[in-house]
Parts: structure tokens; C-alpha cells; sequence
């Protein structure tokens, strides 16, 4: 299938084969952490200890375009999903993004940044300005496109394939677990509250988690509905990786090609 046409595609609802049962259908998707970008031989540079600061701050400019991305990706899922009850549970993503204030009835006001302030945050551990990353001024072209095509699926995919797309997810929380227990020994140049995005998600991304896989568990229910959401999986998935092919053509790999995904070809 040429993945261009992932939008436009019609998927008959049933073609006489067996849909796969609940637990199956999650083990196949799951199966799809093969090809997470956890594998990319930049990730492997940046997780062992072998990037400079300059590739680091390349990286954490690079991926500020897909964290300021998300919650306008949220957005297009809840402006296209019409049940209040998943539009609820939704809404906490935006905020946990974007932050949010809150009053008390005695008029005592508390901020929560949220998790893309703690990513400028991040950058500037590193040692960016806020201007340069606030201003896109690193974003690479290659990494633009990507993130867009994210943005662009959510916007006109319906909102139960758009969910499915953000199953990426499911393998996330193991690579924030990653920096956290590696970033440390190898840059100790960074400081550590920096990381304080990575420690937010991994509390985070499971209960995303949780809401993403229901919807789609329940919603993609025949065989061929169930093998459109692995290809959409392995869409969000290609987006990832191309976000990382991009960054290690740009600032290099210092030599890492290994890692069990580094020469893994779109499926
Ligand atoms: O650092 C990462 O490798 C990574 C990957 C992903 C992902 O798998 O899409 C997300 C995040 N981080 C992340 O922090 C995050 O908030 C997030 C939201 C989503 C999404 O698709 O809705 N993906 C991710």
C-alpha cells in the first residue's frame, strides 16, 4: 500500500476472516515497538553517552516542533470527535501541554506551566536560548514535514484513527526512562531539573495510554479495520523515524549505526 493514500483508503467492514480477539489485536500492535525510534541510531548516540552538546541541542531544538505540535493535534481529534465523554478525558493532554491556570474561591491563583514550558526548559539546561527555540530557528526542514503530516492526519483522519495514531505512545515511556537513567552519568553539563519533562511523562503517557488503546481496541473491530490500524501505527511510527533520519543526516552520528532498528526499511 502506498502510504499516501492512508487518508483516502476505504476498508471493507468485513471480509469473511476472523477479527483478531482483544488481547491479539493489542499484542500486534505492540509488536510494532520494533520499529520505535528508540532504535534509530541517533537516539542510540544520544542514550549512550556519545552525543556532543551540539547534537543535544539540535535534538531538543529540533523536537520542540512536535511538542508544540501536539496539542494543536489534540485539538483537531476533539473538534472532529463528537463524544463528550472521550473529549473529556482528551482535554487533559492539551493541558498537560500547554498548562493551565487555576483559582481558588479566595482568589489565590496557581500556574501549571505545563510540559511545553518544561521542554524550553529542557533547551535551556542545554544551553539554547529561549528565543532560538521558541523561533524555530533549528527546525529542519525534513523534521517540519514530519511533524505536519502528524498534524495534518489528525486534522482529517476520523477522530478514532487519529487516536490510534497517537498509540506511538505505548513505547514512550520507556525511552523517557532512558534519558533519565543515562543523561545523567554521561552529560553531567546538564543540570538535572532539565529533565523534569521526561519525569512529567512517564506518569503521563501510561494513562494516555489507556484512553488511546480502549478507543481503539473498541472501535477497530474487524479484521480489516484491525490491520488498518497497525498500518496507521506504523505510520506515526515512520514519522518518528524520518523526524530521526533527518537529525542524524544533519548533526551527524558519530559513527552509530547500530541499535536493533538501524536499518529497518518502512513495512
Ligand atoms: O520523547 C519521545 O520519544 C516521545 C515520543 C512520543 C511518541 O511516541 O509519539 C511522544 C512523546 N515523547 C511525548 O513526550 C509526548 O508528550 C507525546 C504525545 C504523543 C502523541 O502522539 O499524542 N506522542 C508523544
Amino acid at each position: 500500500m502506498i502510504r499516501a493514500d492512508i487518508l483516502a483508503e476505504s476498508i471493507d467492514a468485513d471480509d469473511g476472516r476472523p477479527a483478531w480477539s482483544r488481547d491479539e489485536f493489542e499484542a500486534q500492535l505492540r509488536e510494532n515497538g520494533k520499529s520505535y525510534h528508540i532504535h534509530h541510531p541517533f537516539n542510540v548516540m544520544l542514550n549512550t553517552g556519545h552525543a556532543t552538546p551540539e547534537q543535544i541541542r539540535g535534538w531538543v531544538a529540533n523536537r520542540y516542533y512536535y511538542q508544540i505540535a501536539i496539542p494543536v493535534k489534540d485539538a483537531a481529534i476533539m473538534a472532529n470527535c463528537p463524544d463528550r465523554e472521550v473529549r473529556r478525558g482528551w482535554v487533559q493532554r492539551i493541558l498537560d501541554h500547554d498548562g493551565f491556570e487555576y483559582g481558588l474561591p479566595n482568589g489565590e491563583k496557581f500556574l501549571d506551566a505545563g510540559g511545553i514550558e518544561a521542554w524550553i526548559r529542557l533547551g535551556e539546561a542545554v544551553g539554547l536560548t529561549r528565543a532560538e527555540i521558541t523561533d524555530l530557528r533549528h527546525v529542519l526542514p525534513g523534521v517540519r514535514f514530519a511533524v505536519d503530516a502528524y498534524v495534518n492526519f489528525a486534522r482529517r483522519a476520523p477522530w478514532q484513527e487519529a487516536v490510534c495514531s497517537s498509540l506511538t505512545e505505548l513505547f514512550a515511556p520507556a525511552i523517557h526512562r532512558q534519558r533519565l537513567a543515562t543523561w545523567p552519568g554521561h552529560y553531567p553539563w546538564i543540570e538535572p531539573e532539565g529533565l523534569q519533562y521526561f519525569r512529567n511523562r512517564t506518569s503521563q503517557a501510561p494513562r494516555d495510554v489507556e484512553q488511546g488503546l480502549q478507543v481503539t481496541l473498541d472501535h477497530f473491530r474487524t479484521r480489516p479495520m484491525q490491520e488498518r490500524a497497525v498500518q496507521i501505527l506504523k505510520f506515526k511510527l515512520d514519522i518518528l523515524w524520518s523526524m530521526n533520519d533527518v537529525m542524524g543526516q544533519h548533526y551527524g552520528t558519530q559513527g552509530v549505526t547500530t541499535g536493533a532498528g538501524a536499518d529497518r526499511k518502512a513495512a
